[in-house]
């Protein structure tokens, strides 16, 4: 089996993508694989330049193809906040609880047709003297007014998935792989992956 890096610290997103490309038949390995590594700042200001920067800086530390994953929630009636800052929102520890904890009070007198969301994935693949390549995946939804569920990590209890008319913590990982803003990103990659791969392996 192949095997692909992805520029992640967060375990949520290591067990999706692991699940997501055993199919494709890649093996995940991600930084909790190399704790060595330092993070990488996140400084652009869209999810796309975020993704540029963790992918190239990693595939240039360990000299090989690497693909990051820079993702988030934006919300309307927030003027698309979290946004970018989404890990971070209620501060610099990363907490999802209390994450969530700041949106819900923050939309508490926000009816429920004033809740609409989107989560985003922008995934780019940086190869050592390659062209960095990205997509972008969505997924439309809107905040609840609790949280419901216990699949998934982050925002996903408070997040209803129109797709699947259910919060994205209450989906099974399988079903949560068919229709989240990472699959959706993940299935614009597949195509160029073997070219990708095949490129990198060239070097
Ligand atoms: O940068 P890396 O190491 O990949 O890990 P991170 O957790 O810092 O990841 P991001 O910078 O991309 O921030 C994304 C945040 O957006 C949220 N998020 C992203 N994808 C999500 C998903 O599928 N479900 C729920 N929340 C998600 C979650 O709070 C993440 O911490
Ligand atoms: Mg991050």
């Amino acid at each position: 089996m192949s095997e692909v890096i992805i520029a992640t610290k967060n375990q949520g997103k290591a067990k999706e993508f692991a699940r997501m490309f055993q199919p494709l038949g890649f093996e995940v390995k991600t930084l909790l694989d190399f704790p060595d590594i330092q993070d990488v700042e996140e400084t652009g200001t869209t999810f796309e330049e975020n993704a540029v920067l963790k992918a190239e800086t990693i595939s240039k530390v360990l000299g090989r193809m690497v693909i990051a994953d820079d993702s988030g929630l934006a919300i309307d009636a927030l003027d698309g906040r979290p946004g970018i800052f989404s890990a971070r929102y209620a501060g610099e520890d990363k907490n999802d609880e209390a994450n969530m904890n700041k949106v819900l009070k923050e939309l508490e007198n926000v009816p429920d047709n004033e809740r609409h969301a989107r989560f985003y994935c922008a995934l780019a693949v940086a190869t050592p003297g390659q062209e960095t390549f990205t997509v972008l995946g969505t997924c439309e939804g809107r905040i609840l007014q609790e949280k419901r569920g216990s699949h998934g990590f982050g925002y996903d209890p408070i997040f209803f998935a129109v797709e699947k008319g259910k919060a994205m913590a209450e989906l099974e990982p399988e079903e949560k792989a068919q229709i989240s803003h990472r699959a959706h990103a993940l299935r614009k990659l597949e195509s160029e992956l073997p070219s990708l791969l095949a490129g990198a392996e060239k070097k």
